[in-house]
C-alpha cells in the first residue's frame, strides 16, 4: 500500500534509499558516489490519517498517547532500535508552513525551537500554532523552544535582503543612524548607540563568530569604516564582537543586562503561548535564570515552562555547575561561544558540560553548525558527520539543527542525516558495551535519593538482564529522568498523566514520552497499560519490562503477559 502522507514528505524526509532500491527518493539530486550516500535505516512507513481517526487522537480518560513517529518505530524496528538522541529543529522561513513543519514532525523532530533574534511575534504565533495543530490532529508530540534574542551586539536586518557577501578588501561602513528599507550598499546598522564610540581603529570586527571579519579603518562620527579581512556570507541581526589587540573586547557586554526588555515582552509572550522551553541566551550566571524561573513561576500558574541555559558567554565558563544546577537543562551554543573563545578549546568544552549535565541530571543539546553545509548542499561533509557521531557518542540529549532547518535548502535532509547517524552511533556503543560485558550506571552524586539509587538499580538490572524496555510511572517526569540519565540500554517507557510533562520529556535521550493516566494500584496499572499497547501493536508477551514508579519503592520485573 502506498503510504499516504503527501509525497513531498516522503521523498524528502525518509533516510536515504540504498542504492539498489527501485526508485530513487530523490530523483533529482545527482548522487556522484552512492556507497557514501546510504545512511542504513529502514524506511519507517506512517499510516494515513483519517478524518475519523484524527478525532481518535484526542485523548479519552482511558486512552494511551504517544508521538505517531515513535509508535510507527515501535512497531517496524522494535523495542531496541528507537532513536535515542533527541532532535531540535530551528524553525525559519523555509519550515515556517504547515505541510514543512508536518515534513519535519514526520522526520523525527522532537523540538521545534523559534528565534526570537528573528522575525515577528506574529510570525512565531503562527508557527506555535501549526505545531499545536500538528500535534493535535495528527498525534505528533512535538514540544516548542522559544530562544530569546539576548543583549549582545547584533547587526540589523540589512535593509530587508535574506543575506550580503563581504569579499576580500572591501569597504563596509558598521553605523548606528537609523537605516530604513533605503539602506545605503555595503552599509550596516549596529544596534546599540554606544557602538562607534567604543570601538576604536584597529579593532577587528567579528560577525557571527569569525564567520566574516573586519578591520576598523576610521571613524566619522556615527559611522564606523571597516575593510574586509575575511569574506563571507553576511545574515540579518548576526552578533558582532570586537576585539583589540588580541582579546575580546568585553566591558560593554558586562553592562547590558543578559534579558534584556525586549526579551522580557517575548517571555512574556511565550509564557501566554505556552511554550515547552524558554532558553535564555548569553547567560553569564545562576542568578538570571534563578531570577527567570521566579518570574515564570509566578505568572504561570501551572508552573511548566522549563528554563535552558544557553552556554555561550565567556563568562559562563567560570560558573558552568552552578549555572546548570539552577536550570532545567542547558545548550552547548557553539555559534557565538567560537566568537568568544579560541576555536580549539570549543570540543572540550562541550565534552566537559555534556559530562557536567549528565552528572546533574538536567538535559543538553549541543548545538549549532552540526551541518553546516547541508545550508547549501545536500550531503554533509565527512567531518560533518564526525562532529555528529562526537555528540551522539558523548550521549548528549540532543543535537540541534540551526540554519540548516530555518533556512537551509535541505531542512529535511539534515534530519534525516541527525537521525540516521544518531541510530547507527546509538547501535555500535551498545554494541561495544555488550562485547566487553561493561554495566555502566551514574554513580549517585545528587542529594542522596531513594528515587536516584532506585532508578540506577533499575537500569543496571535491564542492562545485566537485557530487559526489553524500563517502564517509569511517574507524575512530575523526575524518576524518568532519573533513568534516562544512566543512559540504559534499553528504551525507557515514561507514562504521565500530564501532556506538558509528556512534551518536555521529549528532550531528555531515550526517553519515549506516553500520556496516560493512572492510579496509585500498580497492578492494574500495568494491566491496563499491556492491553492498551498491545491493541495498538508496540508490545507483544514475552518481553521483557523492569517496572519503576513515582509513588512505589519497589522495582518491577515482570514478562509481558
Ligand atoms: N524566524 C526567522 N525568520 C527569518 N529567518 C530566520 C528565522 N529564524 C532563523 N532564521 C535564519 O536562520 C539562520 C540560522 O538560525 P539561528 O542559528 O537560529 O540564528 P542566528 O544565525 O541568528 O544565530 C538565521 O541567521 C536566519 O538567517
Ligand atoms: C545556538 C546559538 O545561539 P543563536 O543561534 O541564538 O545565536 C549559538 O550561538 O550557538
Ligand atoms: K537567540
Ligand atoms: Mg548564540
Amino acid at each position: 500500500m502506498t503510504p499516504s502522507i503527501t509525497s513531498k514528505s516522503l521523498r524528502f524526509s525518509f533516510s536515504i534509499a540504498p542504492s539498489h532500491s527501485k526508485s530513487n527518493p530523490y530523483p533529482k539530486i545527482p548522487l556522484p558516489n552512492p556507497k557514501f550516500h546510504q545512511f542504513p535505516q529502514p524506511l519507517l512507513r506512517l499510516k494515513p490519517i483519517s478524518a475519523v481517526q484524527s478525532k481518535l487522537l484526542v485523548p479519552d480518560a482511558g486512552a494511551i498517547v504517544v508521538d505517531r513517529v515513535t509508535e510507527a518505530e515501535l512497531k517496524e524496528n522494535g523495542f531496541r532500535s528507537t532513536r535515542r538522541t533527541k532532535i531540535v529543529c530551528t524553525i525559519g522561513p523555509q519550515t515556517c508552513g504547515f505541510d514543512e513543519l508536518e515534513a519535519l514532525a514526520v522526520g523525527g523532530m522532537n523540538v521545534a525551537r523559534i528565534n526570537m533574534c528573528h522575525g515577528t511575534r506574529e510570525w512565531h504565533r503562527q508557527v506555535i500554532e501549526h505545531v499545536r495543530r500538528l500535534n493535535e490532529e495528527k498525534g505528533f508530540g512535538v514540544a516548542v523552544m522559544m530562544d530569546t534574542e539576548g543583549s549582545e551586539i547584533n547587526m540589523g536586518d540589512l535593509g530587508g535582503a535574506t543575506s550580503a557577501k563581504a569579499e576580500d578588501g572591501e569597504i563596509w561602513t558598521f553605523t548606528v543612524r537609523t537605516l530604513g528599507l533605503d539602506c545605503p550598499d555595503r552599509t550596516i546598522t549596529a544596534n546599540y548607540d554606544g557602538f562607534a564610540e567604543d570601538v576604536k581603529v584597529g579593532d577587528e570586527l567579528l560577525v557571527d563568530g569569525g564567520m566574516v571579519r573586519f578591520v576598523v579603518t576610521e571613524k566619522i562620527g556615527p559611522d564606523v569604516i571597516c575593510c574586509c579581512t575575511d569574506p563571507g556570507m553576511l545574515l540579518p541581526r548576526a552578533n558582532l564582537t570586537f576585539w583589540r589587540d588580541g582579546s575580546l573586547v568585553l566591558e560593554r557586554n558586562a553592562m547590558l543586562p543578559t534579558i534584556s526588555s525586549k526579551d522580557w515582552l517575548d517571555i512574556d509572550f511565550g509564557i501566554a503561548e505556552g511554550v515547552d522551553f524558554i532558553a535564555v541566551s548569553f547567560v553569564k550566571s545562576a542568578e538570571v535564570i534563578k531570577h527567570l524561573k521566579s518570574y515564570i513561576a509566578a505568572r504561570s500558574p501551572k508552573n511548566d515552562i522549563a528554563v535552558i541555559a544557553k552556554l555561550e558567554s565567556i563568562d559562563s565558563l567560570g560558573n558552568l555547575e552552578e549555572i546548570i544546577l539552577a536550570s532545567d537543562g542547558a545548550m552547548v551554543a557553539r555559534g557565538d561561544m567560537g566568537a568568544q573563545i579560541p576555536l580549539e578549546q570549543i570540543p572540550s568544552v562541550q565534552e566537559n558540560i555534556v559530562q557536567l549535565c549528565k552528572q546533574l541530571n538536567k538535559p543538553v543539546i549541543v548545538a549549532s553548525q552540526l551541518l553546516e553545509s547541508m545550508v547549501e548542499y545536500p550531503i554533509p561533509t565527512r567531518a560533518e558527520v564526525a562532529d555528529v557521531s562526537e555528540a551522539v557518542g558523548q550521549q548528549a540529549d540532543a543535537l540541534m539543527l540551526s540554519g540548516e532547518s530555518a533556512m537551509g535548502h535541505y531542512p529535511e535532509k539534515a534530519l534525516a542525516v541527525l537521525r540516521s547517524v544518531s541510530l547507527r552511533i546509538e547501535r555500535r556503543l551498545r554494541e561495544k558495551r555488550h562485547s566487553t560485558l561493561e554495566v555502566q550506571t551514574m554513580s549517585s552524586s545528587l542529594h542522596i535519593g531513594i528515587q536516584e539509587e532506585m532508578c540506577n538499580a533499575a537500569v543496571k538490572m535491564a542492562n545485566k538482564l537485557e530487559a526489553d524496555a524500563l517502564f517509569v510511572y511517574t507524575k512530575t517526569g523526575h524518576m524518568a529522568s532519573l533513568l534516562s540519565r544512566n543512559r540504559p540500554d534499553c528504551a525507557v517507557f515514561a507514562f504521565t498523566p500530564n501532556s506538558s510533562v509528556r512534551r518536555r520529556l521529549n528532550l531528555r535521550w531515550g526517553l519515549i514520552p506516553f500520556c496516560l493516566s493512572f492510579s496509585n494500584e500498580m497492578e492494574s496499572n500495568l494491566k491496563r497499560t499491556f492491553s492498551l499497547l498491545k491493541a495498538r501493536g508496540m508490545i507483544s508477551s514475552g518481553g521483557l519490562i523492569i517496572v519503576v514508579s513515582d509513588q512505589l519503592r519497589s522495582i518491577q520485573v515482570i514478562n509481558v503477559p
